[in-house]
C-alpha cells in the first residue's frame, strides 16, 4: 500500500499509564486498532481493562500518554467530545429505561451524542424498527422496555449503542450475566455489525471460547502491560499468555490456554 492510501487506525493510543496511589493500573499502553475489525481485550482480574478503557473513552485522564481517533489527537477532549466524534462506550450495567418504548429508548440514546455539537449537520439515526432487526429483536417498537428477558434487554443496549452511528464502539463485558447460547449470539450480532457496517469494536470478554469464536484479534494484558497481541491462536500460544493462565508454557494446543468455556 503506497502512503497516499494509508488512512489512519481508528484509534491509536500510545504510552497510556494510570497509576493509582503505587499501583499502575495501565503502565504504558500502545495500540492501534483499524476500521472494520473487532478485537478483544483479555487479561485476569486486575490486570488493567477497565481503567484501560476509561482512558480511552475519556472517564479517567491517562498521567501519561496520547490518543488519536482517525488521526485527530482528543487526548484532553472530554468523554462526550469523545461521543461526538463517533467513539461510544457501552457498560456492563447500561441504562435502559424500563417504563420508555424500545422506540424512546433508542431516540435517547441516538440524540445524546449529538448534543453537544448543535452548530454541526446532523445524520438521521436509523429508525428504530430498522435498528431491533439489525440486533434481531423482533418485537413492537412502541411496547415499554419493562418485562424484556436479560437477554433481549443487552440486544437493547446493543440497538442503543448502534443508534448513535459509532465509528468505534468499547463494549465492557457486552455478555456479563448471559449463558452460552445468549453470549454467542449477541457477540455473533457485534460480529455482523463489524462486517456490514464497518465498525470498529474492542471488547473485553471473559470467556475463551466467546473471544476464539467472535475476536479478529486478541490483545492480552497483565498488570496494565500489554503482554501479547495478534490473532487469536498466536496469543493462545504465546508463553506469556499460557504462563498466565496456566502457569506454564505452551504444550502445543493452539487454543490450549484455557479449555473451551473456561473463564480467564
Ligand atoms: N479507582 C481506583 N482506585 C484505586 N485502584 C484502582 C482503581 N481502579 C482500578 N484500580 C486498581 O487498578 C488495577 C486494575 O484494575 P482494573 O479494574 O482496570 O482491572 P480489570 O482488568 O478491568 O479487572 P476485572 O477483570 O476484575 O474487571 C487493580 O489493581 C485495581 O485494584
Amino acid at each position: 500500500m503506497s502512503p497516499r492510501d494509508a488512512s489512519p487506525p481508528v484509534l491509536r493510543a500510545e504510552g497510556l499509564v494510570k497509576a493509582f496511589g503505587g499501583i499502575r493500573a495501565v503502565d504504558g499502553v500502545d495500540l492501534s486498532l483499524d476500521a472494520g475489525t473487532i478485537s478483544a481485550l483479555i487479561g485476569p482480574n486486575g490486570a488493567g481493562k477497565t481503567t484501560c478503557f476509561h482512558l480511552l473513552a475519556g472517564q479517567l485522564r491517562p498521567d501519561a500518554g496520547r490518543l488519536w481517533l482517525d488521526g485527530r489527537d482528543i487526548s484532553r477532549l472530554e468523554p462526550h467530545r469523545r461521543a461526538a466524534l463517533g467513539l461510544a462506550r457501552t457498560f456492563q450495567i447500561a441504562g435502559v429505561f424500563p417504563s420508555l418504548s424500545l422506540a424512546d429508548n433508542l431516540a435517547l440514546a441516538a440524540e445524546a451524542p449529538r448534543r453537544p455539537r448543535p452548530g454541526l449537520r446532523r445524520r438521521a439515526a436509523p429508525d428504530a424498527a430498522t435498528l431491533l432487526a439489525r440486533v434481531g429483536l423482533d418485537l413492537d417498537p412502541g411496547r415499554p422496555a419493562a418485562g424484556l428477558s436479560y437477554g433481549q434487554v443487552k440486544r437493547l443496549e446493543l440497538a442503543m449503542a448502534l443508534a448513535g452511528r459509532p465509528r468505534l464502539l468499547l463494549m465492557d463485558e457486552p455478555t456479563a450475566g448471559l449463558d452460552g447460547p445468549e453470549r454467542d449470539r449477541l457477540l455473533g450480532l457485534v460480529a455482523g455489525q463489524v462486517a456490514e457496517q464497518g465498525l470498529t469494536v474492542l471488547f473485553t470478554e471473559h470467556d475463551v471460547a466467546a473471544v476464539f469464536a467472535h475476536a479478529g484479534r486478541v490483545l492480552a494484558m497483565a498488570d496494565g502491560r500489554l503482554i501479547a497481541d495478534g490473532p487469536p491462536a498466536a496469543v493462545a500460544a504465546d508463553p506469556a499468555v499460557q504462563r498466565l493462565y496456566l502457569g506454564r508454557p505452551s504444550t502445543g494446543s493452539a487454543t490450549g490456554f484455557a479449555p473451551s468455556g473456561q473463564d480467564v
